[in-house]
């Protein structure tokens, strides 16, 4: 009887299933015939359930080839198209470079998509709920939350910045024959975002680039910080161990929860005491006014903490943490990648380096000086810096990957039909996958000459919907100005400091590999040799 009874239970079910998915096809079908939809070009897959391009992609490392040129960027190739579906793990995921769609995601059509429970559930277990993995209310609660703290006034306030170029060049140090020696400069750029992220989030730098050469102890608050953390460099390690954690778990797709252990546990155990304490301290201080504040000395500026400034919109301190974490993540590697692709095509063109330190010279002068300072201002009227920028995005893009998933049935404007220019219809829950990597290497929109490093390009250039390396609409990169102040100034003082830049290695002639990680990075660092200006 029992056996009976599941038995009919089994058939009701798969009956209700098929029926609810009929009615739910039928429904989709007369959505996209009502909208002038067709469907785009899907993409061959030789093994079911598309476990093929899905293997691909995780062993593509260990069989030395490239996620972006070989796979991705090849699989455009082999479609034909800017537009097409594949099938992922069984799921029918949509794959976009067109710039029309992409403003219709991220854009015009905002509300029909979201970041979806994925990245949240990816990160959360470091990151719990922030700006960064949340969606709906909580997202938009937090984008006004920040939205003052990233301000001109704050991004102008250039001295941690010009304290921590001070510290890479104290441990860069210049030979007698004023050569540096062979150094590899990512390590140094991490730990520079890393100090000034801090300065801008706890009113107080982690200093991770002197703490990693020279045993520096810490004083202050840092160091109660990092005694709750658990020593000194503490913190910059954790992060880096987290953040590995990070980029598997979002490389893991759904199977996420697989990706788990000790090493990533104790890590957020260390990196959330760290910050537990500066969420304390900026509480209590609001708590208690200004009884607990230092006061500033004579001459001497009130020093800006994030952290603070938020305490005057939430009192919680979980979401406080988790705030701060999420934006130290969002500006932190990506930042640093910036820098070193920067580095790398400086070295790789003479000529380029040349160019742009004479326009530095010409902008800033030799050295710091009240008359030339660099300034948030001068740093974006820096015209040929901004190019030699905006080229590396464009060509060395930071974030080279990127999706979102339908909150309801919607329609892209293109890449259906034979030709590939009827609308698209999506379904609710359905992913689409978006490369700025490709995009902006997209011939049809740069020109013949796509693949070639040419700040000159920019000049006369409008920026649009062909170039989105800090993503674009509502969701738009919170940092980018931030992030361009950051690293315009740091290269400003690296080419005032030096007039020459030699690779090291035999890698440097070859096409330079990269890591993609949550970002994408050189796979062989930057390893140089600068020599010091005679006017430095
Ligand atoms: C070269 C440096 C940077 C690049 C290329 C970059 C790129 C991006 C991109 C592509 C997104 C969109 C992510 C998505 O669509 O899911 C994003 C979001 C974000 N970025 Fe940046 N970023 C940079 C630096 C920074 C910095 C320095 C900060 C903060 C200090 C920052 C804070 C954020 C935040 C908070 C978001 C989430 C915005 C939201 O969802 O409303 N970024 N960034």
């Amino acid at each position: 009887m029992a056996v009976f009874i599941l038995f009919c239970v089994a058939v009701l079910y798969i009956l209700y299933s098929s029926i609810t998915s009929y009615l739910s096809e039928r429904r989709f079908r007369a959505f996209a015939l009502a909208n002038g939809c067709e469907p785009p070009a899907h993409a061959p897959a030789k093994w079911p359930l598309g476990i093929e391009f899905v293997w691909r992609a995780l062993t593509c490392e260990r069989r030395g080839l490239d996620l972006l040129d070989d796979l991705i960027m090849a699989r455009y190739r082999a479609m034909g198209r800017n537009t097409f579906t594949s099938t992922a793990l069984g799921a029918t995921t949509l794959s976009t470079i067109e710039p029309a769609n992409l403003q219709a995601i991220l854009a015009t059509k905002f509300k029909d998509f979201e970041i979806g429970s994925r990245r949240h559930k990816q990160f959360g277990i470091l990151l719990g709920k922030n700006i960064f993995t949340s969606d709906g209310p909580f997202w938009e609660h937090s984008r006004a939350m920040f939205r003052p703290q990233f301000a001109r006034e704050q991004i102008n306030d250039l001295e941690a910045t010009e304290k921590a170029v001070q510290a890479l060049f104290h441990v860069v140090p210049v030979d007698e024959d004023g050569w540096t020696a062979e150094t590899d400069l990512m390590p140094f750029f991490f730990r520079f975002t890393l100090d000034t992220a801090t300065e801008f989030l706890f009113g107080e730098s982690v200093e991770s680039q002197l703490a990693a050469v020279e045993d520096v102890a810490a004083s202050g608050h840092r160091a109660m910080a990092a005694e709750k953390a658990g020593g000194d460099v503490g913190f910059a390690e954790a992060f880096d161990t987290a953040q590995s954690w990070m980029a598997l778990r979002a490389r893991a797709l759904g199977f996420y929860w697989l990706v788990d252990g000790t090493k990533l546990r104790k890590s957020v155990k260390l990196i959330r005491q760290f910050t537990d304490y500066y969420v304390r301290l900026a509480l209590e201080k609001k708590e208690h006014g200004a009884e607990k504040e230092k006061i500033p000395e004579k001459g001497e500026k009130k020093k800006y903490a994030l952290v603070e400034a938020l305490v005057n919109e939430t009192r919680d301190s979980e979401e406080l943490r988790d705030q701060m974490l999420g934006i130290l993540l969002a500006g932190r590697d990506t930042t640093a990648t910036l820098l070193s692709w920067v580095f790398i095509v400086l070295t790789k063109n003479p000529h380029i380096f040349n160019k742009l330190r004479e326009s530095i010279l010409a902008d800033f002068g030799p050295a710091p000086s009240p008359d030339k300072p660099i300034t948030f201002a001068s740093l974006k009227s820096s015209k040929y810096l901004q190019h030699v920028l905006h080229e590396t995005l464009r060509l060395h893009t930071s974030v080279p990957l990127n999706s979102r998933v339908a909150a309801r049935d919607t329609v892209l404007p293109v890449g259906g039909g034979a030709d590939g220019t009827k609308p698209v219809a999506m379904r609710k829950g359905q992913q689409v996958n978006f490369t700025p990597y490709i995009l902006h290497r997209r011939r049809d929109l740069w020109g013949e000459d796509v693949e070639e490093f040419k700040p000159e390009r920019w000049e006369g250039r409008r920026i649009d919907w062909s170039f989105l390396p800090f993503s674009g609409g509502p969701r738009i990169c919170l940092g980018q100005q931030y992030a361009l102040t950051e690293a315009g100034y740091l290269i400003g003082r690296m080419l005032q400091r030096f007039d020459r830049i030699e690779g090291v290695g035999e890698h440097w002639q070859k096409k330079p590999r990269k890591k993609i990680s949550l970002t994408m990075y050189p796979l062989d660092g930057v390893k140089v040799r600068l020599r010091m200006a005679k006017e430095a």
